[in-house]
């Protein structure tokens, strides 16, 4: 198992908010995690990453990733796990980007810091890697500033940096939430082509159960902190066990979840 996480507590502010959730991602699979607002996915992810809110910490649990337990690493193992072997993708991508560097320099340098690339090869491969994450005209692209990208191409960036040291994990937390539906779904698409073309395994998170069917091999329901239900894609939309998916299911319906069943 690439990522085995084992009855994790998290809490924020003294209050446990994250009741021992258990899950597990293969290498090469996609797991989806749904649920309310406020319902732990994004500490879970947080958590996973080494990257907790100050106010927020690990009450217990384990996270294993590829035969080693997480939270035994210090800072500095964390930052290698996240340079090189976990990559990550946020709803707002404007906010983890330099909004005055070109956004070509800005994945030179963590191909030339954390991938090891000289400043020659770097150049080549931003281009390779912006034409991957289907940014059309990367020399063009590469020279600009986030905000004379759209929100969209923002986010193709993000997803560039974040695959550009081949990391064998993707978490994507509501990745395409800030996007209208077209963009929406044209990085769904990327996400799933990527998956194909690099075998990536992927965490990915949405409160839109539709989004997650498309993308996901299985998926995991969070209400109130715990994981409620957790099943193969197609099963958890033909035959959903717990009462809250039946009622997420009820809410997406008929739209995109039909589509997604068929
Ligand atoms: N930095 C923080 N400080 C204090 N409490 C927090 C913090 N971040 C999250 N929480 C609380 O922890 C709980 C879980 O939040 P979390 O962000 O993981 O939910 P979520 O399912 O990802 O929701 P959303 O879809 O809105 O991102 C919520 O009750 C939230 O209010």
């Amino acid at each position: 198992m690439l990522l085995d996480v084992g009855g994790l507590r998290v809490t924020a502010g003294g209050r446990e908010v994250v009741h021992g959730a258990s899950l597990t991602v293969a290498r090469g699979e996609a797991l989806g995690l749904v649920g309310e607002s406020g319902s732990g996915k994004t500490l879970t992810c947080r958590a996973i990453l080494g990257v907790l809110p100050g106010a927020c910490a690990v009450a217990s649990g384990s996270i294993d990733f590829d035969g080693v337990d997480l939270t035994t690493l210090d800072a500095r193992g964390w930052r290698e796990l996240r340079s090189t072997r976990v990559g990550a993708v946020f709803q707002d991508p404007a906010s983890y980007l330099n909004p005055s560097l070109p956004v070509g320099r800005q994945l030179g340098e963590v191909l030339r810091v954390k991938g090891g690339l000289s400043r020659r090869e770097a150049r080549a491969r931003v281009l390779e890697l912006f034409a991957a994450v289907g940014l059309r005209r990367p020399e063009v692209v590469r020279r600009q500033i986030p905000s004379q990208l759209s929100g969209g191409m923002q986010q193709r960036v993000m997803i560039a940096i974040a695959i550009a040291c081949d990391p064998d994990l993707l978490i994507a937390d509501e990745p395409t939430s800030a996007l209208d539906v077209k963009t929406q779904a044209e990085i769904v698409a990327l996400l799933r082509s990527l998956r194909a073309r690099f075998g990536l395994s992927l965490l990915f998170v949405s409160h839109d159960l539709a989004v997650v069917s498309e993308l996901c091999d299985r998926i995991a329901v969070f209400r109130h902190g715990e994981i409620v239900e957790t099943a193969p894609t197609a099963e958890l939309l033909s035959a959903p066990q717990h009462a809250y998916t039946r009622s997420l299911l009820a809410a997406g319906a008929p739209g995109g979840l039909v589509h997604a069943v068929a």
